[in-house]
């Protein structure tokens, strides 16, 4: 990505014995990105207490920022004060959103019922990503979108205004898709019914309460009233199961691991990658579990472990969307052969991880087939040394870093800076566990 200026290469740890001792991971991404929104369109203080300082999430900031919400770092967190969805004004200038699909597509369904005009852009990755998912369901509500391409990509102009509620069936199984309705329907008229095509992540509609709003979710279906008014509040984020995801990747698969990652975030709509190790065989407990605000959380014991080679398809794959290049690490080391079906979404993430896996596992020696929707992994791979590359894409700069600590020669890795976008500390965690 030519727009964030980071490391040209980085030479990652070398192969490693074991992974040993206890973790914490920095906060949940995406409910960090939640708690920004509805802080900001909610009236009082809202308080974050262990706010992911990814990139990501402080694209979410500058742009809450630049339409007026008010937010400082305090002592015990992230303090935000909001006036409402009516306290949000006009901004003078473009809403950058970086590289943070979270960031572009939550906002426009909040723009979607501004009566202003405003204009949201992001990176070189973010502007390829595509958008007419939000746009058409958020044009029938009543809002107006001019972009490039029919409105498909960003940047995109928003004039927003009065929406009324609507019953859309979503073609996609999407997260930031069924928030951006969420969003635009806590502001038309009416009740705005959204029908899931799987389950996806959850916090949108858990954190929704926390604020004191109303929606009523029954199986695949979710009822929001609109014209809601939300109330401030202070929200505790947990750890993030999508970066733990590398720390329990590295300690099943380097032999005599063993690792305790303590407070974090269980949602089982983000757990998916459990379910599947436990199918590989891999030893990973749940041994202490709680709750914060809604949210299941807790501590997870994994040890190393031989693993089988299984098939991953249908609705359990929104469950683990950000987990595949990593189990697609696992694949190459389980005994036999595993297929990855139905995630053509992976496509159209940071980069296309489909190619981006297979690509640069098999430069280090894997044996990775990709298809139109998933890939096919013969296990049992003898990694070697090499130059990879992250493509600028977070989650795949750090699996290959976990892919790095098995391989019998060094590894360096292109565009390394990228994993601060949702784990800045990620390198300093990692050689903190390894021995
Ligand atoms: O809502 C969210 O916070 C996210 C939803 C998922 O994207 P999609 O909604 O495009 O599936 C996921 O891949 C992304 O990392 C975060
Ligand atoms: C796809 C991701 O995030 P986003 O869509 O918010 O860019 C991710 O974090 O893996």
């Amino acid at each position: 990505m030519a727009d964030r200026a980071f490391a040209e290469e980085r030479k990652l740890f070398t192969k490693a014995e074991k992974i040993e001792g206890t973790l914490e991971v920095p906060g949940d991404k995406s409910i960090s990105h939640r708690a920004l929104f509805f802080g900001a369109v909610a009236r009082g203080k809202t308080v974050v207490k262990n706010f992911l300082k990814g990139e990501d999430c402080l694209s979410t900031l500058s742009c809450l920022e630049k339409l007026g919400a008010e937010a400082e770092f305090a002592e015990d967190g992230l303090v935000i004060r909001g006036k409402g969805f009516d306290g949000l004004t006009e901004p003078a200038d473009i809403l950058y959103a970086g590289n943070s699909g979270t960031t572009a597509r939550l906002l426009l369904g909040i723009l979607a019922g501004r009566p202003f005009y405003s204009v949201l852009s992001g990176d070189a990755s973010l502007n390829n990503r595509p958008m007419a998912r939000i746009v058409e369901p958020l044009e029938k509500m009543g809002a107006a979108f001019f972009g490039r391409q029919g409105n498909r990509y960003l940047p995109l102009s928003v004039i927003g205004g009065k929406l009324r509620g609507i019953r859309y069936e979503m073609p996609v199984a999407s997260a930031q898709l069924k928030s951006a309705l969420i969003f635009a329907g806590l502001q038309a008229e009416g009740v705005t019914t959204v029908i899931e095509k799987a389950p996806s992540r959850n916090h949108t509609e858990i954190m929704l309460r926390q604020f004191g709003g109303e929606i009523a979710v029954s199986g695949n279906r979710i009822e929001i009233p609109g014209g809601q008014r939300l109330q401030g509040t202070s929200i505790e984020v947990p750890g993030d199961f999508s970066s733990a995801a590398f720390f329990i990747a590295a300690a099943v698969l380097l032999k005599n691991s063993r690792l305790i990652i303590k407070n974090v975030g269980l949602n089982p709509t983000r757990t998916g990658l459990l379910d599947v190790l436990a199918r590989m065989n891999a030893r990973v407990e749940v041994v202490e579990r709680t709750e914060k605000n809604g949210e299941p959380a807790g501590t997870l014991s994994v040890k190393s472990g031989e693993l089988t080679g299984t098939v991953i398809e249908g609705d359990i794959i929104p469950r683990l969307i950000d987990e595949i290049p990593l189990i697609a690490l696992l694949a190459t080391q389980a005994e036999g052969v595993t297929v990855i079906r139905d995630a053509e979404e992976l496509k159209v993430k940071e980069t296309d991880r489909i190619l981006a896996v297979a690509n640069e596992l098999s430069a280090l020696g894997a044996k990775i087939e990709p298809t139109g929707d998933g890939m096919v992994i013969t296990g049992k791979a003898r990694l070697r040394g090499g130059t990879v590359d992250s493509h600028g894409d977070h989650r795949i700069g750090m699996m290959l870093s976990v892919a790095a600590l098995l391989c019998d020669g060094e590894v360096r890795l292109k565009n390394p800076g990228c994993v601060a976008v949702s784990y800045p500390s990620f390198f300093r965690d990692l050689k903190r566990l390894i021995r």
